[in-house]
């Protein structure tokens, strides 16, 4: 999908806008004449404030996989009370419907005062798009027979089952569908969400959600600085470039190429979303070493670059190190990433968020990622990573304790709905 950006983030001190420029025009003041402070105030009320940029809505692909990852999320799982085909169907054209309006923005209707508003009215009367993205994808037991769909699961697709560190509640874990709802503000992801929820009561109920946030100021800087998760660390240093097609099409979307093989006929342009909601022992993380906490993400805090190296993205290069002396071999991002070619079919396209949810039972910060990341096979992605990382020592400071295996649909084109080649394939 092609991304439109609205002056959003760039810098907001210079005027680029024709609009920004004629407002400056209009008051009679040159721009280099006008000082930081008043081009900041210009920015937030004209459109470089972010609220009218829009993603594309139709496409080959869903947008908010490989679109940049805006300030606030919510993942939000629902199951599905639809009985039969022609009730998940109706679901499937209700979202996309809804989706393709909240995205792009507009007027909502008025309505007679006796009835119930149509919207939660948090964005007035006009929906603006703020970098709106909603990403809809399947659980497996969305295949289990209700639909007329069992023939027709991705091959991988599969309810979580835990790893040894995990403690998975089943009130935070699977579901039938997921939706990634990522935006500029959290307040937009609410009224979208509010908004699904109204348009489909009889159609799915919510079993689970996770907020997350990410540094509105960094993502400003667009791509220029990466962001730092709630242990200290820059998080998404070294990540699969979201601009390289034939990477995209071997590792991130199913396609033609080998590694998705086996696949349904449907699937094609879809993408395997793995969510784990993982909590930080952040009170704990705070009193260890500075060297220890370095040694087991195997990168330094401050500059993000590898032990033993000067920048943020020089090559780890485990191979002059094959003792494991400056990056141990139990290092998080040596088992993440052992860059070797026999392990470059096991990257994923991770586009995790940070969360926080007030105080755990026992009187602790409960605060954690919201992990999420795609992969055009799920095997060969998140299942071999998190394998080889069963057991590193990042697991006294982390508990994971929910999320889910979904399947990202295609995109779809004007006058087609979300998974409409899944239900046309349907018995
Ligand atoms: C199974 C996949 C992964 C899980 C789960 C995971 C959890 C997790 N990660 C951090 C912090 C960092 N991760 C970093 C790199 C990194 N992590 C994974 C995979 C998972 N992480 C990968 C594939 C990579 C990239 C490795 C590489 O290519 O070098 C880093 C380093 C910076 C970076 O490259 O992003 C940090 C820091 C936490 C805190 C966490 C669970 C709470
Ligand atoms: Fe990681």
């Amino acid at each position: 999908m092609t991304t439109v950006h609205i002056n959003d983030t760039q810098d907001t001190e210079q005027p680029k806008s024709p609009h920004r420029r004629s407002w400056l025009k209009g008051i009679g003041v040159g721009a280099v004449s006008l000082g930081a402070g008043a081009l900041a105030t210009k920015a937030y009320i004209d459109s470089s404030d972010g609220t009218q940029t829009k993603q594309d809505a139709y496409g080959t692909h869903q947008a908010g996989i490989i679109t940049p990852q805006p300030a606030a999320a919510i993942i939000v799982v629902f199951d599905v009370l639809a009985k039969d085909k022609k009730g998940f169907e109706k679901l499937l054209r209700t979202l996309t419907d809804r989706i393709t309006f909240l995205t792009q923005g507009g007027q909502l209707p008025q309505i007679d005062p006796k009835f119930p508003p149509l919207n939660s009215g948090i964005m007035g009367d006009k929906v603006f798009p703020d970098n709106l993205t909603m990403t809809v994808s399947l659980g497996a037991s969305v295949f289990d027979g209700r639909f007329g769909l069992t023939d027709l699961k991705p091959q991988y697709l599969q309810d979580m089952q835990p790893f040894p560190n995990d403690a998975l509640e089943p009130e935070s874990t699977d579901g039938d569908l997921s939706i990634q709802i990522c935006s500029n503000t959290a307040e937009t992801c609410i009224h979208a969400l509010r908004d699904i929820i109204k348009n489909t009561p009889d159609l799915m109920t919510m079993r689970w959600q996770m907020n997350g946030f990410l540094p509105p100021h960094m993502i400003r800087k667009l791509g220029k600085d990466t962001m730092r998760n709630l242990l200290g660390f820059k998080d998404g240093t070294s990540n699969v470039d979201a601009k390289n097609d034939a990477l995209l099409n071997e590792l991130i979307w199913v396609s033609d190429h080998a590694n998705s093989a086996g696949e349904p006929a449907w699937a094609k342009g879809g993408s395997y979303q793995v969510v784990r909601l993982i909590r930080n022992r952040v009170e704990f993380w705070d009193r260890t070493p500075l060297q220890e906490q370095e040694t087991i993400f195997g990168r330094h805090k401050l500059s993000g670059a590898p032990l033993g190296k000067p920048n943020e993205h020089d090559d780890p290069d485990f191979a002059s190190d094959p003792d494991g002396k400056r990056i141990p071999h139990d290092a998080h991002i040596r088992l993440a990433n052992p860059r070797t070619p026999e392990t470059r079919k096991n990257l994923i396209l991770r586009r995790g968020y940070n969360y926080s949810q007030g105080l755990s039972k026992s009187g602790q910060l409960n605060m954690g990622l919201l992990f999420v990341c795609y992969q055009s096979n799920l095997l060969n992605g998140f299942l071999t990573v998190q394998g080889r990382m069963n057991g590193e020592s990042l697991e006294e400071y982390i508990k994971p304790f929910g999320g889910g295996y979904f399947f990202s649909l295609p995109g779809f084109a004007k006058g087609e709905y979300l998974g409409q080649g899944l239900i046309q394939a349907a018995v």
